[in-house]
């Protein structure tokens, strides 16, 4: 931890200095290859000077073959998926150049060309925009790719988080684009250990960086609304390591499971449902059924509101290998609970869709789902969190009754909605109420009492159910399932001209 921050100081410190992306984070790919060397810096943190790392002990040197064996292991895993891919449909722009890269390589070299673009381009390809510091082999941009060019000149760039083995930054392309860049951090743990262990900074690197590999890989391979973007990669020398990473990706903001627990249950259950659609499109996926072995929420971020994950380094299809004669090989442990699944054709039956679908229930149903939920949705919702909960059924059955919860609420009224006392509310057209606001929960608004309501009816009956509420103003904003967002009040006599806002007074309510 005390190390990440000395990676962010250093980072911001230098970024004052010289307003390059490059010196500015220590990020590896920003370095420009036959430029200037970035000369060490005497606050940069020590795991980034590997010219200063101390020598390959003894000791260390008989377990190199080790490392090389998990480096192996990694590419391995990353053709795997290549090959699936490839199978399955026509290559992608980037997918394209890597598999291009591979054919021209001896499998061993390979672990470097993945991701890297080759000298020439593609003749089949538009010309690339080749800017002037594009010169080298290492850059490539096109319409839809982006590349080390499109990076160079980034601005606005923010340390956004970091986890075992990334470090993640966002910046704004062409003053008008954000995007995620995201690196091997090499003050993280993951680097910090291995070198420790193995003594060898670029082969720690190396294995490293397959993680960003393959997250790439992933990315490309699995195309869905909830699965984050990738826009382009970077691969450039940095000090004394060559050609590190850097995957550019779309943005979003991480997860903060308390606030999401203070959101309006609508935004909740969307994530809920964005996560459900994840699953099951992971569960049938082109590469086979996607098991996410590290499920915390800090694995996803949210895009307007949806729901989208963000770390695939330890996604995987491989389903356990079992014998039907050893239920044991099937059991699927968690802290709280385990089961037993059947054991089908050698493999444990659906094990990998189970296993997200449990961790989708134990990190975000339990708490989000039910929670302030309309009350007529109550039953359905109780069902859908018991039968994951206990595992009952399987992705597809689940996405079925989560989808019909949507088809409710976006059809029906909210659950507040009993009978109308439309008569007892003085109704005032293109007017709103400035002021007189309190605070409710959970309100789309932290210092005013803002709701969202399926029809007049519904607001009467919020209105009816607060002491405070003495009026209530109907935006012209909704929701993301189309409901129309209320606005309650303490009184009325703030009213205001407002074209397109409805105003509704409690006849007897105190106007002035
Ligand atoms: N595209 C993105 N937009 C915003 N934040 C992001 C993005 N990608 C990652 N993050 C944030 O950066 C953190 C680290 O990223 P990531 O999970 O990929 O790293 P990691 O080293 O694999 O972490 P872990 O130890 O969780 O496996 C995430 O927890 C997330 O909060």
């Amino acid at each position: 931890m005390k190390r990440r921050k000395m990676v962010v100081a250093a980072g911001f410190c230098l970024s004052f200095f010289t307003g390059t992306l490059m010196n500015l984070l220590f990020i590896p790919g920003f370095e420009h290859h036959g430029e200037n060397q970035q000369q060490p810096d005497a606050d940069a943190p020590a795991g980034l000077r590997v010219d200063e790392l101390p020598p390959v002990e003894t000791a260390t040197v008989g377990r190199l073959p080790e490392l090389q064996r998990q480096i192996r292991e990694r590419l391995d895993e990353v053709l795997r998926y290549r090959q699936k891919r490839a199978h399955w449909v026509g290559t992608g722009p980037l997918e394209r150049r890597r598999l291009m890269d591979l054919e021209q390589r001896s499998e061993w070299e390979t672990y470097k060309g993945i991701g890297k673009p080759k000298n020439d381009y593609d003749q089949s390809q538009p010309t690339p925009a080749v800017s002037k510091a594009t010169k080298s082999h290492r850059e490539f941009t096109r319409e839809s790719v982006l590349g080390c060019g499109s990076i160079d000149n980034v601005t606005n760039v923010q340390y956004l988080g970091s986890g075992y083995t990334k470090a993640v930054y966002k910046a704004t392309v062409n003053s008008s684009f954000s995007v995620a860049l995201k690196s091997v951090d090499f003050g993280g743990h993951d680097m910090e250990n291995c070198v420790k262990k193995y003594g060898s900074s670029p082969d720690c690197y190396k294995l490293a960086s397959f993680k960003i590999v393959k997250e790439m890989t992933l990315m490309e391979s699995l195309q869905h609304p909830n699965i984050l973007k990738l826009y382009g990669y970077c691969y450039q020398d940095n000090n004394n390591i060559k050609d590190t990473v850097t995957a550019i990706t779309e943005l979003g903001s991480p997860l903060e499971m308390i606030q999401l627990l203070q959101t309006p249950w609508e935004e909740r259950f969307r994530i809920c449902l964005s996560l459900m659609r994840l699953l099951y499109y992971l569960a049938h996926s082109p590469l086979g059924s996607v098991t996410l072995l590290d499920f915390r929420p800090r694995q996803f971020v949210l895009v307007g509101g949806v729901l989208k994950v963000t770390d695939l380094d330890d996604a995987s299809v491989e389903e356990t290998p079992c014998s039907p004669s050893s239920p044991s090989d099937c059991l699927m442990e968690f802290p709280a609970r385990n089961f037993t699944l059947p054991c089908h054709k050698g493999r444990c039956e659906g094990v990998n869709e189970k296993r997200n679908l449990y961790n989708a229930y134990r990190f975000f149903f339990t708490y989000l789902l039910p929670h302030s939920a309309p009350s007529a949705l109550r039953p359905l919702l109780d069902k859908i969190v018991n039968s994951t909960g206990e595992l009952i059924w399987g992705t597809d059955e689940t996405l079925v009754h989560l989808e019909k919860v949507f088809i409710r609420i976006t059809s029906f009224p909210g659950s507040h909605s009993s009978f109308s006392l439309l008569t007892e509310y003085k109704h005032v057209s293109e007017a709103s109420i400035a002021a007189e606001n309190y605070r409710c929960w959970p309100s789309y608004q932290h210092d005013a009492c803002l709701l969202s309501v399926f029809s007049v009816d519904e607001a009467i009956d919020v209105c009816e159910s607060h002491a405070q509420c003495r009026a209530f103003v109907i935006t012209n904003q909704s929701t993301w399932t189309g409901h129309q967002l209320a606005l309650f009040k303490t009184g009325a006599a703030s009213m205001t001209t407002a074209p397109g806002k409805l105003s509704y007074i409690r006849l007897g309510a105190a106007e002035s």
